[in-house]
């Protein structure tokens, strides 16, 4: 399970494939905060991968960290086999990794198509001076392709009956839904999730759970997500990274991290020596 080429086959039958990223011995400092302290694990191609803990363990620095927007005090993130340098987080959206965030972050005044289309922004190759000879310099032709994908990502995720009303006039669950739609737009090679489900009621939780299970199904897309709803994770998640202090203290799939007395002890709050 850990060798770096080989995959994996899941009781339900999907291919999991190799290491995609690795976080090796990552340490994060806000002055004298220590978020992060010298946590190590990997995502693989294809699979769901979980961050737990409880409140102030570190999982939001952590995805912070996967997204390129903090740079580690320590450690190195490799992504496909290369060890990522400093870069911007839009440099590391372009090389495929996009995101939801915990407060939901879309165009409240735009529709729901609009604000999907922001998500191709990084794939967009005609700059403004293209988009002012909008028809002459094949502008237009590549909208066209935009659009199509934007499409396919509407009907998948069900939402063509809202696809012209502006996002603040929709219930909380669909703008979630949005906000995952946007992200699959930019056609992530990982899609990272901060809480997709938190504020929902049951049946939103579980129209979100179906969706990111048929995304990853449909698309394959590797997905890291946070979540506080344990049953949530322990269904979807195919491994679970557990947090607590910034610590790591557990890493495996679900039945594994479920049995584990550290994790247990996390979540019933037993004091720390
Ligand atoms: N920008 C920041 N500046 C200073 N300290 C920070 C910053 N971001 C996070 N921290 C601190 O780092 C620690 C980890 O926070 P983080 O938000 O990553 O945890 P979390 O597990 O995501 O928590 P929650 O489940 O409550 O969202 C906390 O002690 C927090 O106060």
């Amino acid at each position: 399970m850990n060798d770096m080429t080989d995959g994996y086959m899941t009781a339900d039958g999907r291919k999991i494939g190799g290491v995609v990223m690795e976080l090796k011995n990552i340490t994060l400092k806000f002055g004298g905060v220590t978020a992060i302290s010298d946590i190590s694990f990997d995502i693989r191609e294809g699979e769901i991968r979980a961050i737990i803990g409880p409140n102030g363990a570190g999982k939001s620095s952590m995805l912070n960290v996967i997204s390129g927007f903090y740079i580690p005090t320590e450690g190195e993130v490799w992504y496909r086999g290369a060890r990522r340098p400093q870069m911007r987080p839009y440099k590391v959206a372009q090389m495929g990794i996009a995101r939801t965030f915990q407060n939901i972050a879309l165009f409240d005044g735009m529709s729901v198509l609009d604000n999907i289309m922001t998500g191709r922004l990084t794939k967009m190759k005609k700059g403004l001076f293209a988009q002012a000879g909008w028809w002459f310099t094949g502008a237009a032709k590549e909208e066209d392709e935009h659009r199509a994908k934007v499409e396919k990502i509407i009907d998948f995720l069900e939402i063509q009956n809202i696809r012209k009303t502006p996002v603040g006039r929709l219930p909380y669950g669909l703008k979630k839904r949005v906000e995952l739609a946007r992200a699959l737009a930019a056609e992530p090679s990982i899609l990272l999730l901060d809480e997709p489900m938190a504020g929902m009621n049951v049946e939103e939780k579980e129209d979100m759970c179906r969706f990111i299970l048929d995304v990853n199904d449909e698309f394959g897309t590797t997905t890291v997500l946070i979540e506080h709803d344990m049953g949530v994770v322990m269904d979807l998640s195919d491994r679970v990274v557990v947090m607590d202090y910034g610590r790591k203290i557990g890493d495996g799939p679900p039945d594994e991290v479920r049995n584990n007395q550290d994790v247990i002890d996390a979540y019933l709050g037993v004091a720390h020596d």
